[in-house]
């Protein structure tokens, strides 16, 4: 946290130099006012000179006051942001893995209001704790040179109350991580719920949907009305301890007056002395234990702050002259991590040569996507190799290696922002409009936007347009980049009769258009889409079981044509 500070250390510097003026300042104010008190009472003598002090002291604690709350204050602004940049930044480089282990809504709170309280460490605890701290320092010196008797009384009343503070502080760090897990576990659901809405709203499951989200709510009161019980234990022991200061001040001080060892001044001074210690580790106690809180929210956000990036970001690796687009699997076994015990490709062997059309097709669940999942990088084999161009991927850049890959993925989503911005997303170089509506019609997307209100300006979310409609602008953006190597995942499934028609004609094209020519690797469930591809790579249980053209296949008389007999019969 020290190093997010540190570069406004100027903004902290004069927090803390403000802060300590104004302690200075204030420190001397009890000791005028009771003294002007009793020079007035004595025969006026030094009242207009106290008087006069008090103006300025009023002034300086004012104004430094002022300047140390726009500090503190900016500081808090400053911390919050550059956390949310980072730890955004830190979530953003972590390997794919790491997002099958968090949730969205987890992650979300982290950035949302774990930073915010965090944030307040800086902005308001250790800014009222130092300032107290000093005061209450301040005071109680003055109080053991004025009646050490007395002083000692005080500070013993002090040490109590800052046992019960550990305590109590203790218990809201720890209270703290419990809040914040429930709360994290209400936005997970809060999220799915609102992201499923359609189907919660089909099958009437609103009262259960409600009752899962009351259920975190519930848990968070529970610790909430917990802390709350503390928070009231520690007010009460507070008051208790503090108006045992005043029952001191009349029984000790009583009898110092009556011994001759102490005048009324001297009496009236300690009270107001006594006082502002026992405020100060007051006000010290409230700041600690949210600063105890905010050290418990901390630890997660700095966790996550202080994970390595993805090594495949970090490294530099090998650049081509060109993507010539052969893909070679050698021997590759994997596992995901979230589930290392189970093998999901079996020293799976697999060569696609340049230009080539494959269509990899299977059984739900066989492995399809995760083979291009480890061409993309999002995950390492945990066995075998992978080659492109007869160099390993591994040891490839891998940002150039994906500016020349093209992707569309099973659910395209598309992102909160024009059309035109969608299908230029992540392009490498610079686009004109006509590149972009050049790439729709290919991906005979183009009539559908020019029906929308704003044509290739009309804002999209997920709601806006149809499943087919979204996969032909992620269709459009892959052809944007004219990538060496262009990957379709299920990029039919989501389409009706006519979008499917369309889409196979692009694949058509791919296979039979030379000047279209590129490495072209096709997931689909539909075989009618993947006819006029190359060749037909048909995958079961994580292996390859049978490879060839449509026409082979259907004679060898195995998986493929089983499935594509069923397809037919289905269809009749
Ligand atoms: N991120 C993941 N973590 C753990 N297991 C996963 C993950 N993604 C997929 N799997 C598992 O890996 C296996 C293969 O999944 P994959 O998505 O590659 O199959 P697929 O053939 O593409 O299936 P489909 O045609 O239904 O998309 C499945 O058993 C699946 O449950």
């Amino acid at each position: 946290m020290w190093a997010l500070v540190a570069a406004d250390r100027w903004v902290v510097f004069v927090g803390f130099a403000s802060l300590i003026g104004a302690a200075l300042a204030e420190i001397a104010i009890p000791h005028l006012l009771a003294a002007s008190i009793f020079s007035a009472q004595n025969g006026g003598a030094g009242v207009y000179r106290n008087a006069k002090l008090l103006v300025v002291l009023c002034l300086i604690s004012g104004v430094f006051s002022g300047v140390r709350s726009c500090c503190f204050g900016v500081a808090n602004m400053i911390l919050v942001k550059r956390m949310r940049e980072m730890l955004f930044d830190s979530i953003l480089s972590q390997d794919i893995a790491f997002f099958d282990e968090e949730t969205v809504g987890d992650l979300t709170s982290r950035l949302g209001s774990d930073c915010q309280q965090v944030s307040r460490v800086i902005g308001n605890d250790l800014n009222l704790i130092s300032r107290n701290l000093l005061q209450g320092v301040g005071a109680l010196i003055y109080l053991l040179v004025l009646s050490w008797p007395l002083g000692m009384c005080t500070m013993l009343i002090c040490a109590t109350l800052s046992t019960i503070m550990l305590v109590h502080g203790r218990y809201q760090k720890r209270a703290a991580k419990f809040v914040q897990e429930f709360t994290a576990s209400a936005n997970n659901v809060a999220q799915e719920v609102i992201s499923l809405v359609r189907t919660v709203r089909v099958y009437g499951t609103e009262k259960q949907e409600f009752k899962r989200y009351a259920k975190w709510l519930d848990k968070l009161y529970d610790v909430s009305f917990r802390q709350t019980m503390a928070y009231g234990g520690w007010s009460l022991s507070l008051n208790y301890l503090y108006h045992s200061t005043q029952v001191i001040a009349v029984l000790i001080g009583g009898i110092s007056i009556m011994a001759g060892k102490l005048n009324a001044e001297q009496l009236t001074k300690f009270i107001l002395y006594a006082e502002w210690l026992i405020l100060s580790t007051w006000w010290i106690g409230d700041n600690w234990s949210s600063l105890m809180q905010s050290v418990g929210a901390s630890e997660k956000v700095f966790r996550l702050m202080d994970l390595l990036p993805s090594r495949q970001l970090s490294s530099e690796g090998r650049r081509l002259q060109k993507l010539e687009g052969q893909i070679q699997y050698a021997n590759v076994s994997f596992s995901y991590p979230s589930r290392p015990t189970v093998p999901i490709l079996g020293r799976l062997n697999l060569t696609l040569h340049p230009n080539e059309v494959v269509a990899i097709v299977g059984l739900s669940g066989s492995g399809k996507s995760t083979v291009v999942n480890l061409l993309l990088r999002l995950y390492e084999p945990t066995d075998g190799q992978i080659l492109v161009d007869d160099v390993l991927l591994s040891e490839l850049d891998i940002r150039w290696f994906r500016e020349r890959i093209g992707f569309v993925g099973q659910e395209p989503r598309l992102f909160r922002m024009d059309i035109s911005s969608n299908i230029r997303y992540g392009c490498p170089r610079e686009v004109s409009q006509e590149e972009v509506e050049c790439a729709a019609k290919q991906a005979y997307a183009h009539d559908f936007i020019m029906s929308l209100p704003d044509g290739y300006n009309t804002i999209v979310d997920d709601a806006l347009l149809s499943g087919g409609q979204k996969q032909r602008v992620a269709i459009a953006r892959a052809l944007l980049r004219d990538p060496s190597i262009l990957v379709l995942d299920e990029a039919t499934s989501a389409l009706d009769a006519e979008s499917e028609h369309y889409v196979k004609s692009v694949i058509t094209k791919f296979s039979t258009d030379p000047k279209a020519r590129r490495t072209v690797i096709i997931i689909a469930h539909r075989l009618s889409t993947i006819q006029a591809a190359d060749r037909i790579i048909v995958m079961e249980n994580g292996n390859i079981v049978e490879d060839g053209k449509h026409s082979e296949l259907i004679k060898q008389d195995g998986l493929y044509s089983r499935l594509a007999k069923r397809q037919n019969d289905a269809l009749d």
